[in-house]
C-alpha cells in the first residue's frame, strides 16, 4: 500500500516556486492507476516522491508523511526503497548503470542478491514478454530510443518489485511494442503488483488502469474511476490536456499541390561494417511536413542525424534549388531537435538557449525570441535554468531553437513525446506556420495524433530502407492505419 499524507513538495531552485501540493493519495496493494494531466503539472513529482528520488536525489522542500507498505519512507533508504519500489524513468538513458544490455537487465536482480539461475530464467522471461530477444547482449549506446525504453522496462520486469512506478514508458515506443508492454501490465495486475503509470497516452491502458488521478498545478484536481473517466466528454478530455482515449482513425486527404520538389540520392550510412541506411532517392516538395514512420529501431534517427550531419560517415547528395550537396555540407541546410533533448540543451537560461541559435543577440533577435517563447507558452520561464524544466517543457524549448536557428530543413525526433493535448496542437499548429513560412519539416513519430494533425507527407522505413513515401491516399492512410492498430 501507498499512502501520502498532507504531501507538498518543493524543488530547490532558485527562479521559480515549483511542485506539487497538498497530495492526499492511498493507493491499496494491487491496484492500476494513472496520473495524468497537462505537461508541468507534477505528474512525475508524485512519481519520484513514491520512489525516494525526491528529496534524495532532487532535492527540495517535503512536508508531510509518505508511507509505502506500513514504513515511512523517510526512515528508509533509497536502497532499501529500490527493493520494494522498481521505476522506469522518462528518460530511459538516466538509469542505466551498465554498457551492456544483458547485465543492464540483470543489475537489479544482482543488487537484491538474486540466485544466478534465477536471475538467467528471469531475463529469458522478459525478454520473451516484451519481444526482445534480440536486444540481449547488445551495447546500450548503440540502441534506438525506443530499443532503450525496452531496456528499461525490462530491468524492472526482472526484478519482480511490489511496486511499479512508470514515467510515460510508452513515449519511445511504437505500437507493436506497447501492446507487448500492455500485456505485461496485464500479467502485473493478475500477480496482484501495485503499479503507477504517469502517462499522456491514455488508450493503452484503458482497459486495465483501476483508478485515474488528474493533476493540475501540482494538485490533484480529480480522483476518479476508470468508468467515470470512461464517461467525460471527449471535448473536455481534450480540454483538460489530456490526449484521446480511443485509437486514432487516419482516412484518405485532399492533397494540397505542392509541385515544386527537391532531392536526396544515394543516402548510404554504415555502422560499423554493416550499410544500415541505403536509399536510392527521396523527392520532397518544398514546404512539406513529412512524418517518418517505421518500427523502432527502423533507422529513423539515423536518417535524421545523417541529413542534418551528425553522421559525419554518410554519403549521398542533396539536389537543392539547382545546386548540389554532398552530405558534408548538408548541416549548413538543416537542424535538428533530438529525442533526448537533454543532449541539446547548454544555457543557464531559456532565453540564452533560444539565443544561442540565432547568429546575433542584438534587440532584433530578442524580439525573434520573445515571439518565439510567447508561441511555446513558455514566456514564464525566461530566466529559468532550462535543465529544471519538466520533460515536455525542455522539448518545447528545444523546438524554439529549431525555429530560432533560421535553417530550411528543420527536423524534430519525437517531437511531441512528452506532450499533452493542448502543446501537441500547440506544435502542430507552430509546424504549419514553419512549413507556410517555405520550411520543410522533417518529422520522426509515434504519435498518431500529431501525424494526424500536422503532416502531408509520410515516409515509411523499413530496416534502414525506404518502404514507400507518399501523402494522404487511401492507400497510404490503409497503412499508417494498420501500423498504428
Ligand atoms: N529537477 C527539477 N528542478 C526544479 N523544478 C522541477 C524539476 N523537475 C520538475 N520541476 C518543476 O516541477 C513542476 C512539475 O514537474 P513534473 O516534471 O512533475 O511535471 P509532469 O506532469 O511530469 O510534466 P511532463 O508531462 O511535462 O513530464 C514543473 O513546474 C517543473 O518545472
Ligand atoms: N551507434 C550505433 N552502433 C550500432 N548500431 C546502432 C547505433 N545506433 C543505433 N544503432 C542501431 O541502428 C538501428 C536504427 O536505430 P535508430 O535509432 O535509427 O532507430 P529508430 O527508427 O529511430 O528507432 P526508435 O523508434 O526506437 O527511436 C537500431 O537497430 C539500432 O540498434
Amino acid at each position: 500500500m501507498i499512502v501520502l499524507k498532507n504531501v507538498s513538495f518543493f524543488y530547490h531552485t532558485e527562479e521559480h516556486k515549483s511542485g506539487v501540493y497538498d497530495i492526499n493519495l492511498t493507493v491499496p496493494s494491487g491496484q492500476i492507476v494513472m496520473l495524468c494531466g497537462a505537461s508541468g503539472c507534477g505528474k512525475t513529482t508524485i512519481t519520484r516522491l513514491i520512489n525516494g528520488l525526491a528529496p534524495t536525489y532532487y532535492q527540495g522542500e517535503l512536508k508531510g508523511q509518505i508511507l509505502i507498505n506500513n514504513v515511512d519512507s523517510s526512515g528508509i533508504t533509497l536502497y532499501e526503497l529500490s527493493q520494494k519500489v522498481g521505476s522506469v524513468f522518462q528518460n530511459p538513458r538516466s538509469q542505466f548503470f551498465s554498457i551492456d544490455s544483458t547485465s543492464e537487465i540483470a543489475f537489479g536482480c544482482e543488487n537484491t542478491g538474486i540466485p544466478r539461475e534465477e536471475m538467467y530464467h528471469r531475463i529469458g522471461q522478459v525478454a520473451k514478454d516484451l519481444n526482445m530477444e534480440y536486444l540481449l547482449d547488445r551495447n546500450l549506446f548503440a540502441l534506438s530510443g525506443g530499443e532503450k525504453q525496452k531496456i528499461a522496462c525490462a530491468s524492472v520486469a526482472a526484478m519482480q518489485p511490489d511496486i511499479f512506478i512508470l514515467d510515460e514508458p510508452s513515449s519511445n515506443l511504437d505500437l507493436r511494442t506497447i501492446s507487448d508492454l500492455k500485456e505485461v501490465v496485464r500479467k502485473w495486475k493478475a500477480q496482484g503488483k501495485t503499479v503507477i503509470v504517469a502517462e499522456h497516452r491514455l488508450y493503452y491502458l484503458m482497459e486495465l488502469v483501476d483508478r485515474i488521478i488528474y493533476m493540475e498545478d501540482g494538485k490533484i484536481i480529480r480522483d476518479m474511476s476508470t468508468e467515470e473517466f470512461k464517461k467525460i466528454d471527449e471535448k473536455d478530455i481534450h480540454q483538460m490536456g489530456l490526449r484521446s482515449r480511443t485509437a486514432i482513425h487516419f482516412e484518405e486527404k485532399e492533397h494540397t499541390n505542392k509541385d515544386e520538389t527537391f532531392s536526396f540520392t544515394n543516402i548510404s550510412f554504415s555502422y560499423k561494417k554493416y550499410k544500415f541506411l541505403d536509399i536510392p532517392e527521396i523527392k520532397i516538395p518544398f514546404g512539406a511536413i513529412v512524418g517518418i514512420l517505421g518500427y523502432n529501431g527502423a533507422g529513423k534517427s539515423t536518417l535524421a542525424k545523417s541529413i542534418c550531419g551528425l553522421e559525419k560517415k554518410t554519403k549521398g547528395f542533396l539536389n537543392y534549388k539547382g545546386s548540389i550537396f554532398s552530405a558534408k555540407d548538408w548541416k549548413n541546410k538543416s537542424y535538428m531537435v533530438m529525442q533526448d533533448v537533454n543532449h541539446q540543451l547548454f544555457t543557464e537560461s531559456v532565453l540564452d538557449e533560444i539565443l544561442l541559435s540565432m547568429e546575433n543577440d542584438n534587440e532584433e533577435a530578442k524580439q525573434k525570441a520573445d515571439k518565439i517563447l510567447k508561441d511555446l507558452n513558455l514566456e514564464k520561464f525566461y530566466d529559468v535554468h532550462p535543465l529544471s524544466l519538466s520533460g515536455g517543457q525542455k522539448q518545447r524549448v528545444a523546438i524554439g531553437s529549431a525555429i530560432a536557428s533560421g535553417k530550411e530543413l528543420l527536423i524534430f525526433d519525437e517531437p511531441t513525446s512528452g506532450l499533452d493535448y493542448k502543446h501537441m496542437l500547440g506544435v502542430s499548429k507552430l509546424m504549419k506556420n514553419l512549413s507556410s513560412e517555405g520550411k520543410t519539416l522533417f518529422i520522426i513519430t509515434h504519435d498518431p495524433e500529431l501525424l494526424k494533425e500536422c503532416c502531408d507527407y509520410l515516409l515509411f522505413l523499413d530496416n534502414g530502407k525506404l518502404d514507400w513515401f507518399g501523402g494522404w491516399t487511401q492507400e497510404n492512410a490503409d497503412r499508417v492505419n494498420s501500423f498504428f492498430i
